[in-house]
């Protein structure tokens, strides 16, 4: 018998043929993130043929508790937070269609660090304190077996300074650069147009519930990007529905009264079907508008045979 050996690379482009043409990776670092910043662009490309991943980073198991049933769960009472909030973020990705859903290095191998400065940032599991090419590769064991055209995490500051945020954005650019080949050709972060940020700011003015009762100008907030720096609009206003549904999963995190529901009810599809993204790697394809936002984050890429 002739023997027939077939190269691991071979094995790997094997794999990840047999996938949609269209392959989005998502890396987030604790369950709601991926709703909050993502959740209609996901549905969106599941709903339109695409393969979603997500990745998230840690298992939540240092926020706050919104539910007082669940008080007892708490990092510094029964310790069970992280269990439950998975069990929320699979409920999420129900709502949203996303079926390939993975936690990096498995449930529980990277801890929440908790918010910055504070004790939990040194615990042993601590995502904060993770070493950088170890986290990075089991990444690019990802990549390299669906090997995704396009990739999303958040920018350096982690969008709004979460030590596990900006983690994640080490993380997932790390692997972008050790995978060589398999890395992804478009790379995104996640941002919100100062336009947007300033019309939230208008709608919440006479609102009992604004979140932006704190600050006199957008410039104050953590994050907000110059129109004219965004590369992509995506529409998922027919989703936003999901969103919602995905938001609700997720009651441990985000309270009924939360200000996103108020948001939504404002703007309805606007602001829950909207998300914006920075283009930091690849050629920006054709767009719409006073700023030619791609409307698509798959634009301009060569699809045949990728
Ligand atoms: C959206 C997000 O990243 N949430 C994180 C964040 O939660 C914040 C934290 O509980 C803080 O104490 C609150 O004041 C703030 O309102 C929350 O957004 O940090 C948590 C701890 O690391 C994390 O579990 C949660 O997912
Ligand atoms: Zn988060």
């Amino acid at each position: 018998m002739v023997a027939r050996t077939v190269s691991a690379v071979t094995l790997d482009r094997t794999a990840s043929d047999s996938l949609p043409a269209r392959r989005l990776l998502l890396v987030h670092a604790h369950p709601d993130d991926e709703v909050i910043g993502t959740g209609a662009t996901m549905a969106h490309y599941v709903s339109t043929g695409a393969h979603v991943t997500l990745v998230t980073c840690t298992l939540g198991e240092e926020g706050e508790i919104h539910v007082p049933a669940l008080s007892q769960l708490a990092a510094a009472e029964a310790d069970q937070l992280g269990g439950y909030r998975l069990v929320e973020w699979e409920r999420a990705c129900a709502a949203l269609g996303v079926t390939d859903h993975r936690m990096l290095g498995g449930p529980g191998r990277y801890r929440d660090s908790g918010m910055m400065g504070l004790p939990t940032n040194q615990h042993p599991r601590a995502f904060w304190g993770a070493d950088l090419d170890e986290a990075a590769a089991h990444l690019v064991e990802i990549m390299r077996e669906l090997r995704p055209q396009v990739m999303i995490t958040y920018d350096a500051n982690g969008f709004y300074g979460h030590p596990d945020h900006i983690q994640a954005h080490r993380v997932a650019m790390r692997a972008a650069e050790l995978a060589g080949p398999d890395a992804p050709e478009k790379i995104y972060w996640t941002a919100m147009p100062l336009s947007v940020l300033r019309d939230g700011m208008e709608a919440f003015k006479e609102s009992e519930n604004n979140p932006f009762a704190d600050v006199e100008s957008v410039d104050e907030m953590p994050f907000g990007t110059p129109d004219d720096e965004i590369a992509a609009r995506m529409d998922g206003t027919d989703h936003h529905a999901k969103k919602t549904a995905a938001m609700r999963a997720h009651a441990s995190q985000i309270p009924d009264n939360s200000w996103l529901y108020g948001m939504a009810g404002d703007f309805g599809g606007e602001f829950m079907g909207v998300e914006y993204y920075t283009l930091v790697k690849g050629e920006r394809g054709p767009g719409e508008g006073p700023h030619k936002w791609e409307t698509d984050l798959f634009a301009g890429l060569d699809l045949d045979g990728s």
